[in-house]
């Protein structure tokens, strides 16, 4: 099976084109592909599939073999992917993933791509769709206890589950010990993404995460859309923001006529390959 490791600002995952090859147990090839020691390492696997509704389908798996509905830093790499392996000669195109169809524009310099921008849709706070566990309408800095600690949680879906909680120093966060407790807390029964946010200035945060599945990573596209929504929603920042992440940077801009926001990053490929394991 031919494969290829791409990242987004650092959040790797391999990618395999379906139009070509077969999986047959998508979970198990993400567990294996994703060990950093005896696999390829990796934050996960990212199908490529056609799709009835759109150009092509993004079907993306955590490192725990766990199915998500959306990846932010994963669908730019699916763009980049379709257009600089041919499967496409389109500088906007479509990508399903989780159902919904996303809109992207590609940006290409001598004939790759590079930089891609993101419709990542519309933030969902209604707590039965994150879903979280609330009695409130929105979650917008609730106190949750999470190891004899309270921390104020802002939840936001994009497609996927995310917890912001505002914090001091980003550095500073045990995320190893606290992640975990995050992700498995009761009052998300679908599990969630944390991103633990410090606000630098109106238009700038930086950001550490840990993801559902993979654990902490360099950069998660949806937890970056997630946490500037939760600035926002806190009266912390302007609409457009940079996201400082440990692997890079992303732009993130909320557009309030639209309720959309769009994601603005970068696309990368390490290297091509070829696998035994099926
Ligand atoms: N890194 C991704 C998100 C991947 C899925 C996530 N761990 C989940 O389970 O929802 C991104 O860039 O958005």
């Amino acid at each position: 099976m031919k494969f290829t490791k791409m990242h987004g600002c650092g959040n790797d995952y391999v990618y395999v084109n379906c139009f070509v090859e077969q999986v047959a147990d998508a979970p198990y090839l993400s567990r294996v592909v994703s060990d950093r020691h005896f696999g390829i390492g990796s934050d996960g696997l990212i199908l490529i599939k056609p799709s009835e509704k759109a150009d092509f389908t993004m079907d993306m798996y955590n490192a725990d073999g766990s199915n998500s509905q959306m990846c932010g830093n994963g669908i730019r790499c699916v763009a980049k992917y379709v257009y600089d392996y041919g499967l496409t000669d389109k500088k906007n195109i479509t990508v399903e993933s989780g159902g919904s169809v996303k809109y992207l524009d590609l940006n290409v310099t001598d004939g790759k791509v590079t930089e891609v921008t993101v419709n990542m849709g519309t933030p969902i706070t209604k707590p039965g769709l994150i879903p979280v566990i609330s009695d409130k309408k929105q979650v917008i800095a609730e106190p949750l206890l999470i190891d004899g600690n309270t921390y104020e949680i802002t939840c936001v879906s994009m497609g996927n589950p995310h917890a912001v909680v505002f914090v001091e120093d980003t550095k500073a966060v045990e995320i190893e010990k606290i992640g975990p407790l995050f992700e498995h807390n009761e009052i998300f029964p679908e599990r969630t993404n944390t991103e633990f946010i410090h606000v630098i200035d109106r238009k700038t945060i930086d950001m550490r995460v840990w993801e559902r599945g993979s654990g902490e990573t360099l950069a998660c596209g949806t937890g970056a859309c997630a946490s500037v929504y939760a600035c926002i929603l806190n009266g912390y920042t302007e609409d457009t923001v940079t996201v400082r992440l440990l692997g890079g940077e992303l732009k993130i801009q909320y557009d309030r006529e639209k309720h959309t926001i769009f994601m603005t990053g970068p696309a990368v490929t390490v290297f091509d390959g070829e696998l035994n394991v099926n």
